[in-house]
Order: C-alpha cells, then sequence, then structure tokens
C-alpha cells in the first residue's frame, strides 16, 4: 500500500500537531457549553479519533454518514444521507467533524440539514481544506491543514475505498488510477 503513493503531504508528527492545535482553541472557543461533536462518515473517522482527545471539555459524540463521490476521484452533485444522527440537535452547539472540504457541497448539505433541525449554532473542523476545489461559497471555521488542488489519500480518505489506513496524507502515483 505504502508503494502506491508518489508523495507524502501530511505525516504523522505534523498531523499530530494539527490535532493538538485544534483542540487547545476549540477547548478554549466552547468553554463553559457541552458541544454535540458530529463526525461525518467514513472520512472522518481517524481525525475524529486524534481530535476529540484533544479537547478539554465535556462533549456528545455522534456520526452522520452522507456520501457524495462514488468510488472515483471527481465528485457527484448529488449528496445522500446514508445514516443520519441518531439524536436530536435541536438547540445544540453543534461541531461537524469533517476529513476534508473540496467542493463544499457536502459542507453546505449538512449545514442546512442541522439548521433546518434547529440546532442553537454550527461550526465545523476540517482536518484538510482543499479551497481550489470550491463550487459554493462556504468555508470551514477550524482548519486542520490547506491542501493543494489535488485527490489526496490516507488518514481516512479512500480511492475506491482503499487507502483509508494509511496513517498519513499522500498523493497517488498516477498509474494506480488506471
Ligand atoms: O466538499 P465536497 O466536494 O463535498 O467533498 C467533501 C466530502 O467528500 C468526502 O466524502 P465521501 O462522499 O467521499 O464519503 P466518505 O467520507 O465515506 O469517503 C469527504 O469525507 C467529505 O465529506
Ligand atoms: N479521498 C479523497 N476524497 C475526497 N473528497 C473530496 N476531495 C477528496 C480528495 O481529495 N480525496
Amino acid at each position: 500500500m505504502n508503494n502506491d503513493i508518489e508523495e507524502v503531504l501530511f505525516d504523522q508528527e505534523q498531523i499530530h500537531e494539527a490535532a493538538v492545535r485544534l483542540g487547545q482553541t476549540i477547548t478554549k472557543d466552547y468553554a463553559g457549553r457541552k458541544p454535540l461533536v458530529l463526525s461525518v462518515l467514513k472520512g472522518a473517522y481517524l481525525w475524529t479519533a486524534d481530535l476529540v482527545r484533544e479537547i478539554d471539555l465535556y462533549v456528545d459524540l455522534e456520526f452522520i454518514k452522507i456520501s457524495s463521490y462514488h468510488g472515483g476521484v471527481t465528485s457527484s452533485n448529488e449528496i445522500q444521507l446514508v445514516t443520519d444522527v441518531q439524536s436530536d440537535v435541536a438547540g445544540r452547539d453543534v461541531l461537524i467533524l469533517e476529513d476534508i472540504v473540496d467542493t463544499g457541497q457536502s459542507l453546505r448539505f449538512l449545514k442546512d440539514l442541522l439548521k433546518d433541525r434547529g440546532a442553537n449554532s454550527v461550526q465545523v473542523a476540517t482536518f484538510l481544506d482543499k479551497k481550489g476545489g470550491r463550487k459554493i461559497e462556504i468555508d470551514a471555521d477550524y482548519v486542520g491543514f490547506d491542501v493543494r488542488n489535488e485527490f489526496v489519500v490516507g488518514y481516512g480518505l479512500d480511492y475506491a475505498g482503499l487507502y483509508r489506513n494509511l496513517p498519513y496524507v499522500g498523493i497517488l502515483k498516477k498509474d494506480i488510477y488506471s
């Protein structure tokens, strides 16, 4: 699996530092509140595990699964709610945890859904922010790393269902796509 990677963009140490940095900021910003941390599956599973351990607050942890990519490297415009959140978000301060914001379509879908359901506030902590990929004007509140406009894998992010278990983020060799 490691042999399929052309270039490592963010290694384990850098990722840990980003989780610590964001965890400290979120701890300060949400002081006195009990946010509902909403992890977006599948991609955010590792980011969630690492970031929540750096947040020194009482939090509720929930999961939601949506889908926009269908095995390839380009997004579909259609976002599907695959598995809904299991608790009421009305009145809650929701902190969405995403692995990546690319076109912005998934985030738009989620923020609209949570606002429609009466969340008190909705903020977003994304591991990666691919600003060059945006089709919708939307921004995350907390960003681990800005990433260039290329398809990346690892640390939760997949290609055709694979590479989510790489402990770092990288770019695949071109022949893997063919
Ligand atoms: O900004 P966007 O262009 O909408 O892309 C971002 C979304 O794409 C990925 O999810 P994906 O649909 O691939 O599902 P997964 O998390 O299960 O891999 C990622 O986890 C984000 O949720
Ligand atoms: N694996 C992966 N999923 C994505 N979803 C949106 N952008 C990306 C990306 O660059 N890589």
